[in-house]
């Protein structure tokens, strides 16, 4: 367990946007609890005998160092949808996590997943479902969204219960509905009401 004040790291990959504008409903969700959200993103990946980019970026969320995610007391993780899975950028970040997983640093941690799609049915529910895989390597609690939650049954957009998602249209244009919105600080709120119950717990158990 760390020694930090607990936070929720918010954790996406985003090329147009529409991934990032979830995570800070998201983290809306989280900081509605009193825990704090710390909201990060990855580089992109290029092949070697590509450029690299600067180290920090021009704009928008700073880049997630090991330390974030080993001393996270949650982690929701984000993508926008590539071909059914999560993109390449978060895919290759998480496959540098082989020394935060032999040393079970995010064990019994409370985990989510969301998502932003072109299409209805262009696979949000297949990129949730692939990217819990590695969590549940990780030993993590993975959180969805019950239908206790009425927008579920209520969307015409995105929102499933393996997490939230988000349909933005073939052009990206379309934004983040009523329902969808909700949907995202729902989960936020639920990994961050989670968290308080685990660190609650532990603090009972340590006394
Ligand atoms: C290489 C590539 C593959 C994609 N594959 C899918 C897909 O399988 N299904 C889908 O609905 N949208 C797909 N998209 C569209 C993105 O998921 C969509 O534009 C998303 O809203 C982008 O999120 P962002 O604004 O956070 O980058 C793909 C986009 C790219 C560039």
């Amino acid at each position: 367990m760390s020694h930090n004040a607990p936070y929720v790291l918010v954790l996406f990959y985003s090329r147009h946007g529409a991934t990032a504008k979830m995570a800070r409903l998201i983290a809306e969700g989280v900081e509605k609890t009193g825990l704090e959200a710390r909201v990060r993103t990855v580089p992109e990946v290029s092949a070697e005998t590509k450029a690299t980019s600067p180290a920090v970026p021009a704009s928008g969320a700073v880049y997630c160092t090991e330390d974030d995610l080993r001393d996270c007391s949650a982690l929701i993780l984000g993508s926008p949808t590539r071909f059914g899975n999560m993109a390449a950028p978060l895919k290759y970040f998480i496959d540098g996590t082989s020394s935060l997983w032999l040393a079970g640093s995010l064990t019994d941690k409370p985990a989510a997943v969301f998502t932003s799609t072109a299409s209805l049915h262009g696979g949000q529910e297949s990129t949730l479902l692939s990217m819990q895989l590695p969590l549940l390597h990780h030993g993590m609690f993975l959180v969805g969204l019950p239908y206790t939650n009425t927008e579920l049954t209520e969307t015409r957009g995105g929102g499933t219960p393996y997490g939230a998602s988000h349909h933005a249209g073939t052009d990206g244009s379309r934004p983040l509905d009523a329902h969808e919105s909700a949907l995202c600080r729902a989960l936020g709120q639920r990994v961050a009401s989670l968290t308080h119950k685990l660190h609650a717990g532990a603090t009972h158990v340590q006394s």
